[in-house]
């Protein structure tokens, strides 16, 4: 089995901006899990369906096809035959991801397919999520929790939503925060979990300060 690297955290905080680029620089693979989530919230609305009911989210769940890309170089993320990489990002979708979040099912059916593809991912995966280091891959070889302030998460959102108002941008991240801490808990490290702080690091070095993590747990760098 290849090096599986695993890192939640909060919204905003970084998870899949930084994963996908440490994987790049690792020349891993890369698994956005919040991705499915949210196609599986859009495939619900798809069919008329409301997000808040188990029963409609369940009928979704049958026959969900759900794929994305494994290299951290391309973006494209499908339910079937259709390309939802841009659709899951809408307000629409994810105001309603939460609420399918929360459906058993929907859990145990999403982390069997992630762990099948954290099994096949070689030489390793960096693989981002609210409860991968907990639930997916407690076993991962490294784990990491992604945080930053909630001011400076809400001002990194914000520079990517210019035309949204930036207290409203504020107010879904801590509101988003708090529906999906019921069902996980991402805001304090587990047992073995190394917490990463960015508040006061930019990109460049954020990236780097994970990279520096995965190569000295993975022998591939002394430890300093
Ligand atoms: N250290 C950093 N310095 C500056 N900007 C950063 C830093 N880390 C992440 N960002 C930026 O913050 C924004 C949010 O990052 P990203 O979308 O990866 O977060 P996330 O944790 O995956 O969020 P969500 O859980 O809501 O999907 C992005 O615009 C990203 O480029
Ligand atoms: N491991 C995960 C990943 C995501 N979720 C839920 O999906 C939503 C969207 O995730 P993003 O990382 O793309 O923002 C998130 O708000 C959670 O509701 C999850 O439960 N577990």
């Amino acid at each position: 089995m290849g090096v599986i690297v695993a890192v939640d955290g909060p919204a905003g905080s970084g998870k899949s901006s930084v994963s996908r680029a440490a994987a790049v620089e690792l020349g891993y693979a890369f698994l956005d899990t919040g991705a499915a989530y949210r196609a599986l919230a859009w495939s619900v609305l798809e069919h008329g369906g409301d997000p808040e009911d188990a029963g409609d989210v369940e009928r979704a769940l049958d026959g969900f096809a759900f794929t994305s890309a494994d290299d951290p170089a391309e973006r494209w993320v499908r339910v079937g035959d259709v390309d939802v990489t841009e659709a899951i990002r809408t307000p629409r979708v994810t105001a309603a991801v939460s609420g399918i979040a929360r459906v058993p099912a929907v859990r145990a059916r999403l982390n069997d397919g992630f762990r099948a593809r954290l099994a096949a991912a070689e030489p390793g995966v960096v693989a981002e999520g609210r409860d991968i280091t907990t639930v997916v891959a407690p076993h991962a070889d490294v784990r990491v929790l992604l945080t930053a302030s909630p001011e400076v998460r809400a001002s990194r959102r914000a520079r990517e939503l210019p035309e949204e108002d930036h207290g409203a941008v504020a107010r879904s991240i801590a509101e988003r925060d708090a529906k999906d801490s019921r069902v996980v808990d991402f805001l304090e490290a587990a047992e073995g979990v190394t917490t990463l702080d960015s508040t006061d690091l930019d990109f460049a070095g954020t990236v780097g300060a994970l990279v520096a993590l995965v190569r000295q747990a993975a022998g591939l760098e002394p430890v300093s």
